[in-house]
């Protein structure tokens, strides 16, 4: 039996230092303790000069015939676009959207009853990745994989509990179902077909994947421009898509522009590539560090659908991306190796499993 994202946590304890949430609508000045500076994260203020506004990621309209190639080339430039004509059902966006804005509306000792546990995989908390700096982000988070009946139970009456497990479920599976087709989509382009990577079938049943939610809430904040709602990263994942409501805030890095300010577009999703896809595509689609800043008259919500193999798959560089004389660049890894390694070494992760060719 393969583990399961539930147990990927277990007996590997990640403690968090900052645990307990403040009543976020009750502080009108930015606390010490949640202001960034570049001291905090050396990229904070990463701009490029002169600016280059119009540069943007780009929206790929999925009915478009040319949608694979394009989608291969924005997974090589940026690591990241939006993409139209999806085919999710707007009133499902719509549903999954409220339902994380009642979620974070409830009163923070009630979400507590459903924290997550330093062991756990599952519940309300801060973001994992807080170990790592020193100042606090201005979010709060709930992840869920699989059912989420067992915390919900912890938040919401009885009489609530099926139409929201069902939205969760069916939101999980219409994922589930793009996530394959767009990572079909980009493979393709780089002219990998089913026969170079067995394990992936484009077979909708899907057994080889499993996948989590984070949905995300950065609350209106008094002083945005020195707050962080989520610190720059890269995702663990194969594909990562994420619907935002209407407020801005996610932003993606390229080396040659900066933070760049990904605009919602109603209706749309943002997808990016996470760190096995990098490692699949032997390093031709780039892992985009990404990071959510937040905003002063508009509350925030986001719905990351993080999505990889099973855990007994190993991932490695497609044969057929890497050169005959070169080694592949990564050595392969599972999901739930992975996932530890990003726990405890957080953004050095990738290059530890890099190989580093001797000269
Ligand atoms: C499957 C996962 C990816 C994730 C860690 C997690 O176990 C569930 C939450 C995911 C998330 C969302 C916010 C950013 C991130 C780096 C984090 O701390 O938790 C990602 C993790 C990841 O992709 O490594
Ligand atoms: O809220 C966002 O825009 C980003 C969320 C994110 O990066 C994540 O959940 O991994
Ligand atoms: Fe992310």
């Amino acid at each position: 039996m393969p583990t399961m994202l539930t147990d990927v946590f277990r007996g590997h304890p990640i403690h968090l230092p900052h645990s307990h949430q403040p009543d976020f609508t009750s502080l009108s000045e930015l606390p010490d303790s949640y202001t960034w500076t570049p001291k905090d994260d050396p990229l904070l203020d990463a701009a490029p000069s002169p600016p280059a506004a119009s540069e943007n990621i780009p929206l790929i309209d999925l009915n478009h015939p040319d949608a694979a190639n394009q989608i291969g080339s924005a997974c090589r430039t940026w690591g990241a676009f939006q993409i139209a004509n999806h085919g999710v059902p707007l009133e499902l966006l719509q549903g999954i959207e409220f339902l994380t804005g009642s979620l974070f509306q409830l009163p923070v000792q009630r979400k507590l009853k459903a924290a997550r546990s330093d062991t756990g995989f599952s519940g309300y908390g801060v973001a994992r990745i807080s170990s790592f700096f020193n100042k606090q982000m201005w979010s709060e988070g709930f992840t869920i994989t699989g059912s989420p009946l067992n915390d919900f139970r912890k938040l919401w009456p009885q009489h609530h509990l099926k139409n929201y497990c069902d939205i969760v479920e069916e939101y999980e599976e219409q994922m589930q179902t793009l996530a394959s087709k767009l990572m079909w989509l980009s493979l393709t382009s780089l002219g990998v077909s089913e026969e170079d990577i067995k394990w992936a079938t484009a077979n909708p049943d899907l057994n080889w994947a499993q996948s989590a939610l984070q949905l995300n809430h950065y609350p209106v904040c008094p002083e945005p421009d020195r707050a962080m709602g989520l610190a720059a990263h890269t995702d663990s994942t194969l594909l990562t898509i994420l619907h935002q409501n209407n407020t801005a805030g996610l932003q993606v890095f390229r080396d040659d522009l900066g933070w760049v300010t990904v605009p919602p577009v109603p209706g749309s999703l943002v997808v990016n590539v996470g760190d096995l896809f990098h490692i699949l595509s032997n390093g031709l689609f780039k892992s985009v560090l990404h990071r959510a800043r937040v905003n002063q008259t508009r509350s925030r919500f986001s719905v990351a659908f993080l999505w990889g193999p099973q855990s007994d798959i190993k991932i490695s560089p497609v044969p057929k991306l890497v050169s005959l004389v070169e080694s592949p660049l990564y050595r392969s890894v599972t999901w739930t190796e992975y996932l530890r390694t990003k726990a405890t070494h957080f953004n050095e992760a990738l290059s530890m499993i890099r190989n580093h060719i001797d000269e």
